[in-house]
C-alpha cells in the first residue's frame, strides 16, 4: 500500500518519569499498529489522538486540524470511534439499544455503514436483544466495536481490544477484525503488544520505545527490523503479503507471488488471485552463495544482504535480506556467517524451508 501522509501527529507530553515525544505521518487507510513493550507510551499516544490527553503539539487528520498551538478540539467533537480493552457497554441496555445509542448520537452525516451492515460485519445479529451480562467476553467486544463504528467515525482507535480475552476468545474475534480490515475505508489505529495481532491485522507499523518512535513504515519493512526485541529470538520472523498465482492440486501446494519472488506454500483451499499473508520464520531461512536446487528445499530466492545484527545468543547472527521490495530475516550461526564471508550489499540465495499462512 502506498503511504499517504494523511494523519500528521506531533505530540510532546511529560509525566513524572516518562516523556512522550513523537512526530508521525500515518496513512489515511488501513490499520496502523502502535506496537512496543509495556510502558512505551502506546496508550498515551492513542489518548493524545483522541484528545483525552492535552499534549503540546498538533494533529491533522485528512486535512482537518484537530489540534494546534492555538486550538484544541475536545474529545466529544473529534469524529472518532474508541474501543477499549474492556467493552464498557451500558449494562442496563440491550445490545440493540447500546448500538442505537451510538447511532442516534452520531453528530456527523452518516455516510458510512448502515447499522444493519455493521451488525452483519461483526456477526452479532443473534445477540441484539440480549443484555451485556448475557454475552461472552468476545461477544461483548464485538458489540463494543460495532458501537464504535455506529457513530460513523472518521478514525477508529482501538486500545488492545483483545488483551482482556483468553486465547480462545482472541481466536474467535480475530476473523471479525480481519473482515473489518477488508471492509473499512477509514483508518484504524490499533494498540497492541502482541506480534501475532500485528502480523494478521496491520498494514503499517509504528514501533514505540520509551516514548519515542523507534521505527515506522509499511508492515513488511518495519516488522523485519532486526532491532525489534523479538526478532533476535528464535521466534523472529517476517510477514509478506502475496497473491496466489498458481496451484498444484496433486501436491496440495499453492504459489504465492510477491514483489521480488514467489514461494510455494501449503494450499489451504486458495483460489488464484487471492491475497494472503504469510510468515517466514528467521530460523527457517538459510543462506548460500550459489543457487542449490538439488536440495529438498523448493523455495530458493535471490536476495541482497541488507543488515547484519547479533542474535539473542553470542553464537547467533540475524541477517536481514532484501528480496525485491520485501524483507525477510535469516537466523544463522556466527560461524556460518563468517564462513560465508557475508557483508551488507552482497548477493546471496535464500533457502526458505517453509512459509506459513498467518493464522
Ligand atoms: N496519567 C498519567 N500520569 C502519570 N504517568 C502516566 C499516566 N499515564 C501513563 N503514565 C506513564 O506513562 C508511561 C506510558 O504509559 P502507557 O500506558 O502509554 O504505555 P503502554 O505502552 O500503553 O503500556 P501497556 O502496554 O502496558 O499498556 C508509563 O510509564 C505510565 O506509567
Amino acid at each position: 500500500m502506498s503511504v499517504r501522509a494523511d494523519i500528521h501527529a506531533r505530540f510532546k507530553l511529560n509525566y513524572a518519569g516518562f516523556a512522550l515525544d513523537v512526530d508521525l505521518n500515518l496513512p489515511s487507510q488501513g490499520v496502523t499498529a502502535l506496537f512496543g513493550p509495556s510502558g512505551s507510551g502506546k496508550s498515551t499516544l492513542l489518548r493524545c489522538i483522541a484528545g483525552l490527553e492535552r499534549a503540546a503539539g498538533s494533529l491533522t487528520v485528512k486535512g482537518e486540524v484537530w489540534q494546534d498551538e492555538t486550538h484544541f478540539l475536545p474529545t466529544h467533537q473529534r469524529p472518532i470511534g474508541y474501543v477499549f480493552q474492556e467493552a464498557n457497554l451500558f449494562p442496563h441496555l440491550s445490545v440493540k439499544a447500546n448500538l442505537n445509542y451510538g447511532f442516534k448520537r452520531q453528530p456527523h452525516r452518516h455516510d458510512g455503514f448502515s447499522l444493519d451492515e455493521i451488525v452483519d460485519l461483526l456477526g452479532i445479529a443473534h445477540l441484539l436483544d440480549r443484555k451485556p451480562e448475557r454475552l461472552s467476553g468476545g461477544e461483548k467486544q464485538r458489540v463494543a466495536i460495532a458501537r464504535a463504528l455506529a457513530v460513523n467515525p472518521r478514525l477508529l482507535l482501538m486500545d488492545e481490544p483483545l488483551a482482556a480475552l483468553d486465547l480462545a476468545r482472541k481466536r474467535e474475534i480475530l476473523p471479525f477484525l480481519e473482515r473489518l480490515h477488508e471492509a473499512l475505508e477509514m483508518p484504524v489505529i490499533y494498540v497492541t503488544h502482541a506480534a501475532n495481532e500485528v502480523a494478521r491485522l496491520a498494514d503499517h507499523l509504528v514501533v514505540l520505545n520509551q516514548g519515542v518512535v523507534q521505527s515506522a513504515g509499511p508492515l513488511n519493512e518495519t516488522f523485519s527490523h532486526a532491532e525489534l526485541p523479538q526478532q533476535a529470538s528464535d521466534a523472529g520472523s517476517a510477514i509478506i503479503e502475496a497473491r496466489i498465482t498458481g496451484l498444484q492440486p496433486q501436491w496440495h501446494l499453492a504459489l504465492a507471488g510477491f514483489e521480488g519472488g514467489e514461494l510455494w506454500i501449503r494450499d489451504l483451499s486458495f483460489h488464484v488471485g487471492q491475497t494472503v499473508r504469510f510468515q517466514v520464520m528467521a530460523r527457517d531461512v538459510s543462506l548460500a552463495l550459489t543457487a542449490d536446487h538439488s536440495s529438498s528445499i523448493a523455495n530458493v530466492l535471490p536476495a541482497v544482504v541488507d543488515q547484519i545484527s547479533d542474535g539473542d545468543h553470542p553464537g547467533i547472527a540475524i541477517v536481514r535480506l532484501k528480496i525485491g521490495k520485501n524483507y525477510i530475516l535469516s537466523r544463522l550461526t556466527q560461524r556460518s556467517l563468517y564462513s560465508l564471508g557475508l557483508s551488507v550489499g552482497d548477493s546471496v540465495w535464500a533457502q526458505i524451508k517453509s512459509a506459513a499462512i498467518v493464522e
